[in-house]
């Protein structure tokens, strides 16, 4: 018999299974092969395709570090910071950009200056230098810039992704459509609201990779024109801050203005003192004082670390967020701005809320950012006495905090002003140093306000010193810190208290 036909009547044999003939089995075999090598080739593809359209979507944890390759490009011999720190910049203007002071890096470029900022396919953003630990080495001596799409001003257009949504890749955020932001919320449901303001409805939501966040969804009748509120959002997104809450992106979608910040877990300081989060509890003394100098911080930073710098307009406790480690976190910032002056809704929202604004703003109008130091102390007061700013339920000479402390303080009645809700008191140290700041802060006259680093070192400073130290203590604290305090408390109503709030911090009597 030949080899052929003692193999094919091999192949032709039956076999145990099922009484198959081997030819079939060996058919079966490489066909289950061939099905399987099909399927493990599809899911691996399927799952390649799915984590890339992730990345796209939402990398807010994986902007890739491309900064280093950013080169800031000279215009006429000087660098762009350097000929930004020589012009004078008016209070607030979002055109233009924001510099780190100390080291005259750029925070911020507005991208009204890209050429594709009109158009709606394209996402053009901007690079920032995070204060603390930043990545950005921009090499100002560099001639020309690295990478092809940045524009001469150092912008970035990233290219146009079709169909997905934009974001900005070496920037601080991300332009969402309506449908995403309906899809995070849920289609703004009510059981999402968190909370209404002057500026609209603000939601909880939950992106598609899981991050929670707020959106604030403007009131849309601002006909506030599209490219204007993208430059202004992209200007204020870049203003970073551990005490500022973060603005991850923004949508312009029709007559939708929308905002998305990073989700603040843990209240605001109005809820916390007089309102909803008092049934988890009194905030502690040190938490309160916690989420004070975070706000003090945000403040200096804001005043004094960018430029232009910025006036927040509209300090007040519902303003400020906590988070669960009770740091304390300023909203809003800017968005008095952002939403124009002009409209006559926002009119109101310039003036700041009753009770914070500093009497000079609002009997002429007359805004910097002394304003918010007068602000900034009327919270540290509501901070330490539990008392809203202004309570018409209480007798008329309590009606108004600044006024009613300052009484108290003229009378020797400080300790008595204390949150009497508070389980531990502070000490009396603890005390006096937070009434001193405050003091200072609401000082009428604006000029002898401190400045916000000055608030910002005052709270952290160890102890006030003791009166047998009052000599050692014009060195400790310097004469900036104590003089204006005691000016301030004879131009103000505590003379005519009979005493100063001088006297009483230092630990006198009355005689
Ligand atoms: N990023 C956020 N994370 C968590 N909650 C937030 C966030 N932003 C705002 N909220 C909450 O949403 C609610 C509404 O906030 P919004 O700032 O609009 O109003 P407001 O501060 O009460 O008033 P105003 O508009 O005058 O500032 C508040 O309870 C606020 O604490």
């Amino acid at each position: 018999m030949s080899t052929s036909d003692s193999l094919n009547t091999e192949l032709l044999k039956k076999t145990p299974v099922f009484g198959l003939r081997v030819w079939v089995l060996i058919g079966l075999g490489v066909g289950l092969l061939i099905v399987l090598i099909l399927l493990i080739l599809s899911i691996w593809m399927t799952s390649q395709r799915k984590m890339r359209r992730t990345f796209d979507k939402f990398p807010l944890s994986q902007i890739p570090n491309v900064s280093k390759e950013i080169t800031v490009d000279r215009v006429g011999g000087h660098s762009l910071a350097q000929s930004f720190h020589e012009r004078e910049g008016p209070i607030y203007s979002l055109n233009d950009k924001f510099i780190d002071k100390d080291s005259g890096k750029m925070l911020a470029h507005s991208m009204s200056k890209s050429s594709d900022a009109d158009n709606m396919s394209q996402c053009s953003s901007i690079y920032h230098n995070d204060r603390a630990g930043s990545s950005y080495s921009g090499d100002e001596g560099s001639s020309g810039p690295k990478m092809k799409q940045y524009s001469s001003y150092g912008l970035v257009s990233a290219s146009p992704l079709v169909g997905l949504p934009e974001f900005s890749h070496l920037g601080w955020g991300h332009w969402f459509t309506l449908r995403d932001l309906e899809y995070a919320t849920n289609r703004f449901s009510k059981e999402n609201v968190l909370g209404e303001g002057g500026y609209g409805v603000v939601y909880r939501g939950h992106l598609i990779n899981g991050t929670q966040v707020a959106v604030k969804k403007l009131l849309n009748n601002l006909g506030q024109a599209e490219k204007e509120f993208r430059v202004e959002v992209e200007a204020i997104g870049h203003v970073r801050h551990k005490n500022l809450v973060r603005l991850l992106g923004y949508c312009v979608e029709g007559t939708h203005r929308m905002l998305v910040y990073e989700y603040v877990n843990n209240g605001n300081l109005e809820q916390w003192l007089h309102g909803a989060m008092r049934q988890h509890g009194v905030l502690t003394w040190e938490n309160r004082m916690k989420v004070i100098l975070g706000t003090a911080k945000a403040l200096a930073y804001l005043h004094e670390a960018i430029e232009p710098k910025v006036v927040h307009r509209d300090i007040k406790s519902s303003n400020i967020l906590i988070d669960d480690e009770y740091n304390g976190k300023v909203s809003d910032f800017g968005l008095a701005k952002l939403l124009g002056s002009g409209k006559s809704h926002v009119t109101t929202r310039v003036m700041g809320t009753f009770g914070y604004v500093a009497p000079e703003y609002a009997n002429t109008g007359l805004l910097n950012e002394k304003s918010d130091v007068y602000s900034f102390g009327v919270l540290l007061l509501e901070a330490v006495t539990g008392r809203d700013p202004v309570d018409y339920g209480r007798p008329a000479n309590e009606v108004n905090l600044v006024e009613w402390l300052k009484m108290m303080v003229g009378d020797r009645r400080a300790e008595e002003v204390v949150d009497p809700a508070l389980e531990v008191r502070p000490s009396t140290r603890a005390l006096k140093r937070a009434l001193l700041v405050a003091l200072r802060c609401v000082d009428p006259n604006a000029d002898k306000r401190p400045k916000m680093g000055q608030v910002v070192r005052m709270l952290e400073a160890e102890e006030v010193p003791h009166r047998e130290d009052r000599r050692h203590r014009r060195s400790h604290m310097s004469s900036m810190e104590i003089e204006p305090l005691r000016e301030s408390a004879n131009s103000s109503d505590m003379e005519n208290n009979g005493g100063t709030s001088e006297g009483w911090l230092a630990g006198r009597s009355r005689a």
